[in-house]
Formats: C-alpha cells, structure tokens, sequence
C-alpha cells in the first residue's frame, strides 16, 4: 500500500514542478530505451523539467505504480496530471498535442 509519506512526495513533486517525469536512469544518462525517447522529446519541447531516477529508489518505483494506477516507467505528469507513458506522449507529440499541454 502506498504510504501517505510517499504520498505527500509524489504529490509535492507534481504539483512543484510543471512537467515530472519518472524515468529509469537521468536524462543524461536514460538506462532504458522508453525513458530516453521521453526525455528526447522533453528536450525538444524546451520547456523545463524536473526528472526523478525511479531505480534508486525501489519504494518510490513501486509507489508511483500504485499512485497511478500504471505498471510501467516513464511515467509523465502535467500540471500534476497523470498524462502516460512512452506510447501515449509520443502520440501526443505526433499529433502536436503535447506542446500545447506544456505551454
Ligand atoms: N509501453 C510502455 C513501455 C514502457 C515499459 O514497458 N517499461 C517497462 C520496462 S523499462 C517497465 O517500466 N517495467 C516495470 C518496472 O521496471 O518496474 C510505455 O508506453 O511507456
């Protein structure tokens, strides 16, 4: 069960920051092909975001699962909404639809 500690994170980190993304590895340094097409598309976009790296820490990992009802990384947050995945932001971005949300 997700604990109201992790909670309050996850919550203070979505609200905090304009776009958050929960990505295996640093943007740098992305340790998984989905969270690097994000991040790539992210950097695009150029507007700022805030990145967590979801394998240092197994509580967080297993917490945003639970917080958004999603098994898989990256996970996307806009304006502190849950937006998707790799799949679905790259759609969004296809469809010009993500530059809008980030504006
Ligand atoms: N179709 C997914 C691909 C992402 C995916 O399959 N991620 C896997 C492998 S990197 C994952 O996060 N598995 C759960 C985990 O590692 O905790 C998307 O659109 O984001």
């Amino acid at each position: 069960m997700l604990s109201p500690i992790l909670q309050t994170k996850i919550e203070s980190q979505i609200k905090n920051n304009k776009i958050m993304l929960y990505i295996k590895g640093t943007p740098l340094q992305p340790q998984c092909g989905f969270s690097a097409a994000v991040v790539q598309v992210f950097n695009k976009l150029g507007q700022p975001y805030e990145t967590e790296n979801i394998l240092e820490d197994g509580d967080l990992r297993q917490g945003l699962k639970e917080f958004s009802d999603w098994p898989t990384f990256p996970q996307v947050y806009i304006d502190g909404e849950f937006i998707g995945g790799c799949d679905i932001v790259m759609e969004l971005n296809n469809r010009g639809e993500l530059a809008k949300l980030v504006q």
